[in-house]
């Protein structure tokens, strides 16, 4: 087992660097602690993989140190690192048994043959492939390739954290949980740092306790699902997690926030912080499950348009517009389905604001705050 830190890490592909933009991964540190089940979560393109190989050691990062338990571990290779890594598509021996496939990186090392043979049984009880260690890996369906892939990681003792990325791309939809709930099953077991990589939020929430955004090349927030949908650090988390994603809509700052002819209540103390702040973008973001739909007039509310309706089964989602802007709601299946002009409000607690995208957090210092949105640009 092992934490992973990466203190100040950056990487370009780019021979001439010159912009933010030139790098893969922009400046960070970061650490995964030891014995988590993290995720690693953003869209194609923001750096996820170049992040994990650097990691593992397959790729040299440009600037910056990747550290286990503290260690500098930049100057080892992956072999000497004791990283597992499950990759998209299977890696296995097609013309071995399964048993050889699991039993290869031990016998790579000069474990005793005995040795070999209770610890690849083991592995195989908890993968459920007891029954095909005889079998010759080519005949394998991918869900079952993918477990030996796994499989391999798992035999060595020795191996301190397991990176997955996207490993479950090429299994069948109706298979996809049953391999996601055994890997959670795995983590609790031999309770090893695991950083599994996706795009997508429903793999990334089932299976970690802490998920790290990525967008690019950033990792804009880690947090536990919960707190990247009640708190999202960042406009682009409150867009990309939640299905629909976080209403936005960009104010101007006055003696309060406005939003065209509306007002958007905030607190004194919120005010005072944007006022100090060098001017910025500022964008408002409510999620549409709280959003509060009147069911009558509301002359506190705010008087909307209905534009459509989506019935999703359980639920439904109204779309409606704020002065011009088309936003959404999430309506129970027991709400009345409105029609016309409407009244919407929005509860102050789950109306966050945003200075150039980053969330203004009123629970820490101002001067921290003001730092880390300088930073961040
Ligand atoms: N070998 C390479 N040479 C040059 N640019 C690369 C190379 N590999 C990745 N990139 C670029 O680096 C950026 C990050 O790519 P990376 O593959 O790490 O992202 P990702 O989040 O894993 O995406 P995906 O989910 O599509 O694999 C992208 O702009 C990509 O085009």
């Amino acid at each position: 087992m092992a934490a992973i830190t990466l203190n100040a890490l950056a990487h370009t592909y780019s021979d001439n660097p010159t912009r933010p933009e030139d790098y893969a991964i922009r400046e960070m540190t970061h650490e995964w602690e030891q014995g988590g089940a993290f995720a690693l979560l953003g869209p194609s393109g923001c750096g996820k993989s170049t992040l994990l190989n650097i990691i593992s050691g397959l790729l040299e990062p440009s600037d910056g140190e990747v550290l286990f338990d503290g260690k500098r571990v930049n100057e080892l290779k992956p072999e000497e690192r004791n990283i597992a890594q499950v990759f998209q598509f299977p890696v296995v021996y097609d013309t071995m048994t399964v048993f050889d496939n699991l039993a290869f990186p031990l016998r790579n090392i000069g474990v005793p043959e005995h040795k070999i043979k209770s610890k690849v049984f083991e592995v195989a009880d908890i993968l459920e492939l007891s029954d095909q260690l005889k079998r010759k890996a080519k005949g394998l369906s991918a869900d079952q390739k993918q477990k030996v892939s796994m499989g391999r990681g798992l035999v060595r003792d020795d191996v301190s954290a397991i990176l997955f990325d996207e490993p479950l791309t090429v299994i069948d939809p109706q298979l996809k949980w049953k391999l996601r709930r055994k890997l959670k099953q795995i983590h609790e077991q031999f309770n090893i740092t695991m950083v599994y990589v996706t795009h997508d939020q429903l793999e990334a929430s089932t299976f970690a306790d802490k998920i790290a955004v990525m967008y690019q090349g950033q990792i804009v927030q880690f947090g536990t699902p919960r707190e990247l949908f009640e708190e999202p650090a960042h406009t682009f988390v409150g867009y990309f997690i939640g299905s629909p994603g976080m209403n936005f809509f960009e104010v101007e700052l006055n003696d309060t926030l406005r939003f065209g002819e509306h007002e958007i209540a905030t607190s004194d103390a919120m005010l005072s912080r944007l006022k100090n702040l060098p001017a910025k973008k500022i964008t408002v973001g409510i999620r549409p499950e709280f959003v509060h739909v009147w069911e009558g007039k509301n002359d506190d509310a705010f008087k909307v348009d209905v534009d459509f309706i989506e019935d999703l089964g359980t639920y439904k989602i109204l779309s409606f517009l704020f002065n011009g802007q088309t936003m959404k709601a999430r309506l129970s299946e027991d709400q009345a389905i409105p029609s016309g002009q409407i009244y919407v409000s929005f509860p102050e607690q789950w109306t966050k604001v945003y200075v150039d995208d980053y969330l203004v957090n009123m629970t820490e210092p101002a001067v921290n705050q003001t730092e880390e949105i300088h930073h961040a640009n």
